[in-house]
């Protein structure tokens, strides 16, 4: 593996930026990786796909970033470029898209990514973080923040006054709530865990706890287990949309008369593309969205997967890479 890495930092190709990694969030992706929850994990796994730094080096027909400029990495570094996905600038919807880690580079090499010291990725799949945005608090927008202000706007979630649920309030969940409050939607946070209320209220912005049947126009569904979809269905008005984003190892059963009844809609959401992520990332440094996060040393790396896998945390665990990694 070490042999490996070597290459990965590496200066590869003149389009390549290196940057040196300050902080890494931990999602939900990440433990579900590395436990094989989804049976796609090969070993070795280095995970992190929420990447924040400072540019070290630049490959020679770079034209965007500079040496010492912030940035960051998401859920992806490559695609191929030419298919019609990626011609609208939907890369992560590429058939042969690249993922920061536990994918394969097109030469056949491992990625590897962000609990790491360096990291290096094509230009296009970096992104600048505004001068405002600290950066500790910034990395859980490039995958937390980028899954959840896509479907808002492609689902038309977006506009004043729409009524959006967010269920489950975890890393994603917390950031659907700001993003949907910063477009002016009425937010009902929708969970399972009462003690919630006050901070979802008082902390997040969310103007209430629990949905009524028939009020609401979508709800983005973050939850990382399998639920019973019929019970938010019926929260939906006619036309109400379910946007999966969360995603539990186990199938969900689909009965098909509560979508029949109010031409109901349930649809899934991956990430989104590269232009859309830089800029829901200068969205959220116009108007300060910054999510809550717990900055934690690198060798809290288990206990933190052991609080995420019970839930256990506000709301989103960023490793302090810069100043507690220990390289070997
Ligand atoms: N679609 C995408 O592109 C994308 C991107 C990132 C993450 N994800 C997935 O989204 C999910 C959430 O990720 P996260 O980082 O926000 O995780 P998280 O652990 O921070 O949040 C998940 C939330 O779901 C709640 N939850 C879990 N099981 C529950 C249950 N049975 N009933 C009620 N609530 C329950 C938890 O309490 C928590 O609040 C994961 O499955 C992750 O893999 C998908
Ligand atoms: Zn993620
Ligand atoms: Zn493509």
């Amino acid at each position: 593996m070490g042999k490996r890495r070597k290459k990965s930092t590496q200066i590869t190709e003149d389009k390549d930026v290196r940057l040196k990694i300050l902080y890494c969030g931990i999602c939900h992706s990440d433990l579900h990786s590395v436990k094989n929850e989804w049976e796609n994990s090969t070993y070795p796994i280095l995970p992190g796909h929420e990447v924040v730094g400072v540019v070290t080096e630049v490959g020679s027909k770079v034209q965007k970033y500079k040496v010492g400029d912030r940035v960051g990495v998401g859920c992806m570094v490559g695609a191929c470029h030419t298919c019609e996905n990626c011609e609208n600038n939907l890369e992560n919807y590429c058939p042969k898209y690249i993922l920061t880690y536990n994918s394969l580079n097109y030469d056949g090499t491992k990625t590897y990514a962000g609990y790491s010291d360096h990291m290096v990725a094509n230009e296009r799949y970096v992104f600048r973080i505004p001068d405002n945005l600290p950066l500790d608090a910034a990395a859980p927008l490039l995958c937390a923040g980028i899954t959840t202000y896509s479907p808002l706007k492609y689902f038309g979630l977006d506009k004043p006054g729409m009524k959006v649920g967010v269920l489950g309030l975890g890393g994603l969940g917390h950031v659907a709530v700001k993003f949907a409050k910063a477009f002016g939607a009425i937010v009902t946070v929708i969970s399972t865990s009462p003690h919630k209320k006050k901070e979802a209220v008082e902390q997040l912005g969310a103007d209430s706890f629990l949905a009524a049947m028939g009020t609401l126009d979508g709800i983005i569904d973050t939850v990382s287990t399998a639920l019973a979809l019929v019970p938010l269905l019926s929260l939906l008005k006619s036309h109400g949309k379910i946007i999966m984003v969360g995603a539990p190892e186990k199938p969900l059963e689909l009965p098909v008369f509560p979508l029949i009844m109010g031409r109901k809609i349930i649809a899934g959401s991956g990430i989104g593309g590269m232009k859309e992520t830089q800029e829901m990332i200068d969205f959220a440094g116009k108007h300060n969205i910054t999510p809550e996060i717990e900055v934690i040393p690198m060798d809290y790396v288990n206990t933190a997967m052991e609080r995420l896998a019970k839930g256990d945390v506000k709301y989103r665990f960023v490793l302090d890479v810069g100043n507690t990694l220990k390289a070997a």
